[in-house]
């Protein structure tokens, strides 16, 4: 049995504790608890839910309103793993910059940053987009639609990216890829990095822009890309998406096409 004097004298560290980690509380509150609560509540998924209020508030065929609507969603109705605005911006830049023709993205979700990145494309060039969860994938399906793009802008592509990128070029025609935007499980960022080197799919100069570098981190990949020398590499300093009290950071890669 604990004495109330040592219960007592943890108080203040408990206290200390909850103050000084009140952001990923939060974040665990909205992301996880509200969340089931509500899956149970109305046996709807809560991306599914996150559709039906965009399909409702949004403007057909006008992928920033519906961006802003997905926005809108998740600041004040429940979190979702989107982008989100703050790194939208980077990415955006990204894209301007590097005008690619064949894009890559790694873990679609419902197809935030799909419609982010197809909207921007230079005339002739394809996205590529890969998600491994079939209910999610439906929804992403929707949203691309609804946001006017068709099967020669963006394909999505159902199934884990390990059995998808050795199946790339012969199944999916797609020889040489000059930019990747990877934002799935973090524990697969390495893994698929080399998946694409083995598979020579990257084209030289090629970009590779990773999300959640900071939170939740994916320490094995950026020791890689730091020590391998196959790449020039920066990190992007944000916040994570509509949490902008918890740090996070974007990795900006460039193949430099030594092997
Ligand atoms: C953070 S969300 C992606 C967010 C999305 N890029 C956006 O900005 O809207 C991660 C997604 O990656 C998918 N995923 C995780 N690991 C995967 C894998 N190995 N292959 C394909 N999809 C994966 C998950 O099912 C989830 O939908």
């Amino acid at each position: 049995m604990v004495s109330p004097a040592i219960a007592l004298a943890f108080i203040p560290f408990v206290v200390t504790l909850l103050i000084r980690y009140r952001h990923y509380f939060c974040l665990f509150y909205r992301a996880v608890l509200v969340r089931r609560v509500r899956d149970y509540l109305t046996g709807i998924p809560k991306e599914e839910r996150a559709f039906q209020y965009v399909l409702t508030h949004t403007i057909p065929g006008d992928p920033q309103h519906i961006l802003e609507t997905f926005d809108h969603w998740s600041y004040h109705c429940e979190y979702l793993s989107n982008l989100g605005p703050q790194k939208a911006k980077i990415l955006e830049r990204l894209i301007y910059e590097k005008a690619p023709l064949r894009v890559l993205e790694l873990g679609t979700y419902c197809g935030y940053a799909t419609i982010l990145i197809a909207q921007l494309l230079p005339l002739g060039a394809r996205l590529y987009t890969v998600e491994m969860d079939e209910r999610k994938a439906a929804v992403a399906e929707k949203v691309i639609r609804l946001a006017g793009f068709d099967d020669d802008t963006v394909e999505l592509i159902r199934g884990p990216s390990q059995e998808v990128i050795p199946q790339l070029k012969e199944k999916y025609g797609l020889s040489h890829v000059d930019f990747i935007f990877m934002d799935h499980w973090k524990r697969c960022y390495l893994r698929d990095l080399q998946l694409l080197e083995a598979h020579d799919l990257l084209l030289e100069g090629a970009t590779i822009v990773a999300d959640n570098i900071i939170f939740p981190g994916a320490p094995h990949f950026m020791q890689y890309v730091k020590a391998c020398g196959k790449y020039k590499w920066r990190i992007h300093r944000t916040s994570l998406q509509y949490f902008r009290a918890i740090p996070d950071g974007v990795a900006q890669l460039t193949w430099t096409g030594l092997q």
